[in-house]
């Protein structure tokens, strides 16, 4: 398998008065191409932090990002980082950050005409991924008249319509109750085998953690372990095999 991004040596401290904390300590990934990671780990172990560095969000302190073999450098300075951002990464987070006067496919056209796109031609793209994720007839709703799940789905159209390499997802089903969820990540996982993408996603959920190929835990900033997504196993008995580590992890944190 082919990786698309490998991580090496990656830490980020934020600096607090006079203290130094350290966010991430030593991470090392390597994802392939099309491969799905999730990511988990109890409360402030660096989940987040991780994705923001590795989406050019947040500069990082040390080690090295690879896409493709080739360093991102200085990709958070500008113009570097926008460029970055707009080429090679897609985002979706929890609360889908859709705007309000936009209709579903101007919303998700957005990034392309920001990036110098034709609106005509942005659009075009737009309706092709609005049909992908399974809204076709829905180009000129606005996000109050879609339900969460829909506006979901637009917010996922958006962040894969300029087709980046790697996707970011921060709880992306955090508020979707779960037959929702469940819909959202079908559609994720079918937009990762139609385009081949690599995706990174963050959750506390089990189920959901499900969906991956792989599980990679954090704990205090640093990868602790890892394990696989269901395959074809039940996706019930694996989650509450995930949810048994992440509990162990929980209370080694205590201990
Ligand atoms: N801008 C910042 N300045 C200082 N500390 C920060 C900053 N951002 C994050 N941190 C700290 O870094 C640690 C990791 O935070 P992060 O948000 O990555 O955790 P997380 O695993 O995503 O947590 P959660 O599951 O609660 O969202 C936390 O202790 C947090 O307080």
């Amino acid at each position: 398998m082919e990786a698309l991004l490998e991580v090496q040596g990656l830490c980020k401290t934020f600096k607090q008065g006079e203290m130094t904390f350290h966010a991430l300590k030593n991470v090392n990934l390597k994802v392939n191409k099309g491969e799905f990671v999730v990511v988990m780990g109890p409360s402030g172990s660096g989940k987040s932090t991780f994705l923001h560095v590795l989406g050019g969000l947040e500069p990082l302190t040390s080690g090295k990002i690879m896409i493709e073999r080739q360093e991102i450098k200085d990709f958070h300075e500008e113009p570097h980082a926008t460029r970055y951002r707009r080429e090679k990464i897609g985002f979706v987070f929890q609360f889908f950050n859709l705007l309000a006067s936009l209709t579903a496919v101007e919303n998700i056209s957005l990034p392309l005409v920001l990036a110098g796109r034709s609106e005509v031609e942005a659009n075009r793209e737009a309706a092709c991924l609005l049909e992908l994720v399974g809204l076709r007839g829905f180009e000129r709703r606005r996000p109050a008249e879609l339900s969460g799940g829909q506006q979901q789905r637009v917010a996922l159209a958006r962040g894969l319509v300029h087709r980046p390499q790697l996707l970011l997802a921060d709880e992306p089903t955090g508020s979707l109750d779960s037959k929702t969820s469940e819909d959202v990540l079908r559609v994720i996982v079918q937009m990762k085998k139609t385009l081949n993408q690599s995706i990174i996603m963050v959750t506390h959920d089990p189920m959901v953690a499900t969906y991956g190929d792989r599980i990679v835990f954090f704990r205090d900033g640093s990868i602790v372990g890892e394990m696989d997504g269901s395959g074809s196993e039940d996706r019930r008995d694996r989650s509450l095999v995930i949810y048994d580590r992440l509990h162990s992890l929980n209370e080694d944190k205590t201990a």
